[in-house]
């Protein structure tokens, strides 16, 4: 019997003897409220690691999510939608997947036995899991410890050979992190921020970008970046903090999408000691403490309640905040970052976004450009390349094609992780077949083929040089001789 039939065949035997049932009730159990908290704090040093790989994985997919659970089984965080409502709810944070739960799943079975798997459909233990395919790959610390696993489940039929490939990547990059990491100490933000000269482009819309946030850099007004997912919200906003006079300060992140109703003042506020039963025991600051001298991005801020809008907008006002439990109230002060992929005009006029904390929070707006929109995509292929991969790789012609005809729409973040499998699956040589999207968006394109999208890059580039081909030569990142092919090939003028 093949290695993966043994795996499940161990699984189901193990469901039998415990005397779980095929048609449920499945293990509801969940954590929340002050268990949850204490969880999630606890894996903070996991789930940093993990969190990046966890966005390329399951950010801008149908019918996909990625969660990662600990290594009792519990979901520590997720991205995406499996397009239903109750399967997305029983993947909630903090649900516990382990086998003993859910019977025989991607998951639990790599809790158990510690090596990748994946589950299709039937091989499920549970009925109600059975629409599912799932792979999951597990990650270790330094120490060869079992810290938990990341998963992708789809309701897409499909054979799951891919998203094995894809959960395994993402969990050697975690455990390479945490190689690389210290563990970070609660007072201080621990990896390092991204700067303005991270932010690669060589297209007009970024550069402007950069200008505009290099100036706001200087200032302390409040500024709301918007751009869609994987735009590069998060990358532009750390790079606002340390190109100005705040970098000296912490910088602290709120997700505003993944904030339970029931954590949001705690976790905007803090806590005194013994607040709430299970509270730490020394209390703990909130975010906007925890940023007092720096800069809070709120991330996904279009994602607020409106219950969590009337919250914000008070420390906004009042720029000062009380612990829950304690009596004295703390002066706090912050540079906020808003970043959001909803239209708040639009929100505002469906009623889900407060007017007056759109107001407080717009004091320079930034929009970073979808990926299809940009003239560097190549170039920016060029750059993630030598970022994901050790050793150098070639990209080729068709390859090349097949890239630049594509929408991305879940832009730098889908290019990074579409990559990361081509980088996976090819030689020294990224051929086109190496080069694998969504299915369902495969059949979505730009228009634009190889040969236009050079020749727009290349006039680009002369354009912003003022007709200097060294400049522009270094602007593309390539040699003069070669553009001046380029330009011959195309019939343009410096
Ligand atoms: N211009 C860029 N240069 C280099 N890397 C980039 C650029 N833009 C985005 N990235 C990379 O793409 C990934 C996604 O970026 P980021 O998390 O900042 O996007 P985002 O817009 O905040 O996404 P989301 O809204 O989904 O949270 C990151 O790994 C980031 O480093």
């Amino acid at each position: 019997m093949p290695v993966e039939q043994l795996l499940i065949h161990a699984s189901w035997k193990r469901c039998q003897i415990s005397g779980l049932s095929p048609e449920g009730p499945v293990g509801e159990s969940k954590l929340n409220g002050r268990l949850l908290h204490d969880l999630l704090e606890q894996s903070e040093f996991f789930l940093e690691a993990v969190r990046p790989y966890l966005k390329i994985l399951g950010k801008g997919k149908q019918n996909c999510t990625a969660v990662v659970v600990n290594n009792d089984g519990y979901i520590l965080s997720k991205e995406g939608s499996l397009g239903d409502e109750n399967l997305d709810r029983s993947m909630d944070i903090g649900t516990n997947w382990s086998e003993e739960n859910k019977g025989t799943n991607a998951m639990g079975v790599v809790l158990h036995e510690k090596t990748s798997a994946v589950i299709k459909g039937s091989h499920h233990y549970c009925r109600k899991h059975r629409i599912l395919t799932c792979a999951a790959s597990p990650v270790f610390n330094p120490k060869g410890e079992l810290l938990g696993a990341v998963n992708v489940s789809t309701t897409e039929e499909g054979s799951g050979t891919s998203l094995l490939q894809a959960v395994k990547v993402a969990a050697a990059a975690a455990e390479n992190s945490l190689h690389h990491t210290v563990p970070r100490r609660p007072e201080l933000t621990g990896k390092p921020l991204y700067k303005m000269e991270d932010i690669a482009g060589a297209c007009e819309k970024v550069e402007k970008i950069k200008e505009m946030a290099e100036k706001a850099a200087m200032l302390d007004y409040p500024v709301i970046i918007y751009g869609e997912s994987g735009t590069g919200k998060e990358l532009l906003a750390q790079s606002l903090h340390t190109a100005g006079p705040r970098r000296i300060g912490p910088f602290t992140a709120l997700n505003c999408s993944a904030l339970p109703e029931t954590l949001i003042e705690s976790e905007l506020f803090g806590y005194e000691k013994g607040a709430f039963t299970g509270a730490q025991s020394k209390g703990k600051a909130g975010k906007f403490e925890e940023a007092d001298g720096g800069t809070i991005l709120l991330d996904e801020a279009g994602d607020l309640s409106l219950k969590a809008q009337g919250t914000l907008l008070r420390v906004l006002q009042e720029k000062k905040v009380t612990r829950l439990g304690g009596g004295k109230e703390i002066p706090v002060d912050v540079r906020v970052i808003a970043a959001t992929n909803k239209n708040l005009q639009k929100e505002i006029a469906e009623g889900r976004f407060r007017k007056d904390l759109y107001f407080r929070l717009k004091g320079i707006f930034l929009t970073m450009p979808p990926l299809r929109e940009r003239t560097d995509i190549l170039n920016m292929a060029g750059y993630l390349l030598q970022k994901i991969s050790p050793v150098s790789k070639k990209i080729s012609p068709g390859a090349a094609e097949k890239i630049v005809r594509y929408s991305w729409p879940g832009n730098v973040r889908e290019l990074e992780s579409v990559l990361m499998q081509a980088a996976f699956l090819s030689g020294d040589t990224i051929q086109k077949e190496h080069v694998q999207f969504e299915s369902v968006y495969e059949m979505e394109n730009s228009g634009w083929t190889l040969e236009e999208t050079e020749k727009n890059a290349v006039l680009e580039a002369l354009e912003w040089a003022g007709g200097n081909v060294s400049l522009a030569a270094e602007r593309l990142q390539t040699s003069r001789s070669t553009l001046y092919a380029k330009m011959k090939k195309y019939n343009l003028n410096s």
